[in-house]
Formats: C-alpha cells, structure tokens, sequence
C-alpha cells in the first residue's frame, strides 16, 4: 500500500525507496550563487527575494512554485508580503542544500519569469 500526500510518499509497503537526496557539489552550488540565490549564514541554505506589480502576481508566482513543490515533493521556506516573496531553499532531510534545490530554483527563477 502507497500513501501519498501531494507528491510525498508518507508510508509505503512496497519496496518503494525514494531517491535519497544528494549533497549538492560546488558545480552546483556555483549555478545558484550565479543565479543570485545567496547562501545563507550559519546554514547550508540559499535565498533569493522576488518582487511583482502586485500581489496577484506574487500568488500567481507562489501558485505554480507551490503545485511544483508537491509533484517534486520538495518544499521552499518562504514568506510574502504584498508583491515580494522571500525564499529559502534548503533539503532537510538531509540537512543542507542537495540537487532537489537546485533544481526547484530553476524553476522559481524561470516562474518568476513568466509573471
Ligand atoms: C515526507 C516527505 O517526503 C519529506 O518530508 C519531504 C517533504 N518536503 C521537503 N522539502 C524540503 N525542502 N526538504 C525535505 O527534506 C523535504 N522532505
């Protein structure tokens, strides 16, 4: 029996073992600080603020991360107020920044695009 939340698998009696998150290298932790996600102090995380001509716009934004995040089962931190939204990235599951994060902020930067 599989349980899933969103894209999460919660419990599983199957020998469904999801792919571990993998430490994220210096290759990729150059491509996010080159994209402008900043580390974060004391915390193996990046940050990046994003800010829209409104907050329809900024939700819109928020919408597509958020349905992107429940299929990739992996969750940004953030925090909107009006048109800015302020993100955190980081894999908990292993304590730090792994390849999943990488790939999510490729998709908020070019979501952040497109509003
Ligand atoms: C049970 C579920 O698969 C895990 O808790 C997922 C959910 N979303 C997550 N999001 C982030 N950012 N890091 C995680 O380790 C993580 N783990």
């Amino acid at each position: 029996m599989l349980i899933l939340r969103g894209g999460c698998v919660i419990r599983s009696s199957l020998r469904y073992k999801r792919m571990a998150a993998v430490a994220l290298d210096s290759t990729g932790r150059d491509q996010l600080e080159a994209s402008g996600w900043a580390k974060v102090e004391n915390r193996d995380a990046v940050e990046k603020k994003f800010a829209f001509s409104d907050f329809s716009e900024a939700f819109g934004f928020m919408t597509r991360v958020a349905l992107k995040a429940e299929v990739m089962c992996h969750h940004p931190e953030w925090f909107n107020v009006y048109n800015r939204v302020e993100i955190t990235l980081s894999t908990h599951d292993i304590g730090g920044l792994s390849d999943r994060d990488l790939k999510l902020a490729k998709f908020i930067d070019d979501a952040a695009k497109k509003e």
